[in-house]
C-alpha cells in the first residue's frame, strides 16, 4: 500500500492506495497536530509500503511525521516546491517559498489540463494560475470560510455554514447575525474567485480551465458562474505526478482526476467583466 498524506493548516488528509491496482482503499483525515498514533488516526503502517507527503504544516509537524514514518516505512518522499516540475515553471520569485499544497496542484491541474486556474478552499483560499506552456503566473491567498467566520467576534463562530445548502439562499441578505456573517463570507469567497478569475483570463488572453479543491471546494462551487469541475484529490494528484509508484501513475494518469468542462469563450469572459465594471 502507498500512504498518501496531505498536511493542511487545519486538517491532515491520508489516504491509502493498492500499489498493484491504483485503487483507493481507503481515507480519513485528523486534525493537524505535532503527533499521531499510527493504527488509530492513520492506518497501520505494516502494510504501508511507500508515503508520499504534501505539508504546509510548522516544519517541526513534517519532522516529527518523517521521523515517525521513516522508522517503519523505509521510502518516504517529501514534495518541496520547486523552481520547475512537470513542464510548469514556478512563477515565485524564491520558488521554494510557494506553499507545496499549491504548487502540487498546479502542477495536477496543469498535468490534467493544459493551463488552469487552481483554487483550493482550505483554511487559506490559494488562487493559482498556470498558462497553456506551463508558465505558472503565481496567484491569490485569502483566509478561507472558517477563517474568515472567526476573526468576526460576534458569537457565530460555532454555527458553519450547512455544505449542503444552495447558493441562491447563501447569496441572499440574511436576516439573523448568523445568516450575514454566513452569507457575507461565502458572498466574498465566491466574488473574489469569480472576479480574479475572470482578471487573469483577461489580462493574459486566455480562456483557462478552473478547478476546485479543498474542504469547501464542493459549497463554493455551487456559487460559482463559470463551468469547473471540484477535484478532491488534485494535491493527491500532484503527488502522483512528482512521485509516480503504480504502473498507472506512470502513464500519467491521477486517481479521481475529474473531466474538466470546456471553459467559457475569452469574449464571454472580458463581457462579463465589462458588465460588472458597469455596476
Ligand atoms: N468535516 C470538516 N471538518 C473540518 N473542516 C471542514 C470540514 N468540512 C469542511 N471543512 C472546511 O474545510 C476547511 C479545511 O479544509 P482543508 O482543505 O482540509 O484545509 P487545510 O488543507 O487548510 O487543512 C475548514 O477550514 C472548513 O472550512
Ligand atoms: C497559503 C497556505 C497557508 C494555504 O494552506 P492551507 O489553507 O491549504 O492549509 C499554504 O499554501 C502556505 O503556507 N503557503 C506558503 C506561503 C505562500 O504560498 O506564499
Ligand atoms: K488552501
Amino acid at each position: 500500500m502507498i500512504l498518501d498524506l496531505d498536511i493542511g493548516n487545519t486538517l491532515t488528509k491520508w489516504r491509502l492506495k493498492d500499489a498493484d491496482s491504483s485503487e483507493i482503499r481507503s481515507r480519513g483525515a485528523v486534525w493537524t497536530r505535532e503527533e499521531w498514533r499510527p493504527g488509530s488516526d492513520i492506518p497501520d503502517l505494516d502494510i504501508v509500503e511507500a508515503v508520499r507527503i504534501s505539508s504546509v504544516a510548522r516544519r517541526a509537524v513534517l519532522e516529527e511525521t518523517v521521523a515517525l514514518l521513516q522508522r517503519q516505512v523505509g521510502n518516504v518522499h517529501v514534495a518541496r516546491s520547486t523552481p520547475e516540475a512537470l513542464g510548469v515553471a514556478n512563477g515565485y520569485e524564491e520558488p521554494e517559498r510557494l506553499g507545496v499544497d499549491r504548487w502540487l496542484g498546479a502542477l495536477a491541474g496543469y498535468q490534467l489540463a493544459g493551463g488552469c486556474c487552481a483554487v483550493d478552499c482550505g483554511s487559506a483560499i490559494t488562487i493559482d494560475f498556470v498558462l497553456p506552456g506551463g508558465r505558472h503566473l503565481g496567484g491569490y491567498i485569502l483566509p478561507g470560510l472558517r477563517l474568515m467566520k472567526e476573526s468576526l467576534k460576534l458569537g457565530t463562530r460555532n454555527v458553519a455554514i450547512d455544505p449542503d445548502s444552495e447558493a441562491e439562499e447563501l447569496l441572499a441578505p440574511g436576516r439573523r447575525t448568523v445568516e450575514a456573517v454566513n452569507h457575507g463570507i461565502y458572498m466574498a469567497a465566491v466574488s473574489a474567485i469569480n472576479r480574479v478569475y475572470a482578471e487573469v483570463c483577461d489580462m493574459e488572453g486566455v480562456a483557462l480551465p478552473l478547478l476546485l479543491t479543498g474542504g469547501d471546494a464542493r459549497v463554493v462551487s455551487r456559487g460559482l458562474q463559470v463551468p469547473h469541475a471540484v477535484w478532491p484529490d488534485m494535491v493527491y494528484g500532484g503527488l502522483e505526478a512528482c512521485f509516480p509508484l503504480t504502473a498507472a501513475e506512470r502513464a500519467g494518469r491521477m486517481s479521481g482526476a475529474p473531466r474538466v468542462p470546456p471553459p467559457v469563450s475569452l469574449e464571454k469572459i472580458r463581457a462579463g467583466l465589462a458588465f460588472s465594471m458597469l455596476l
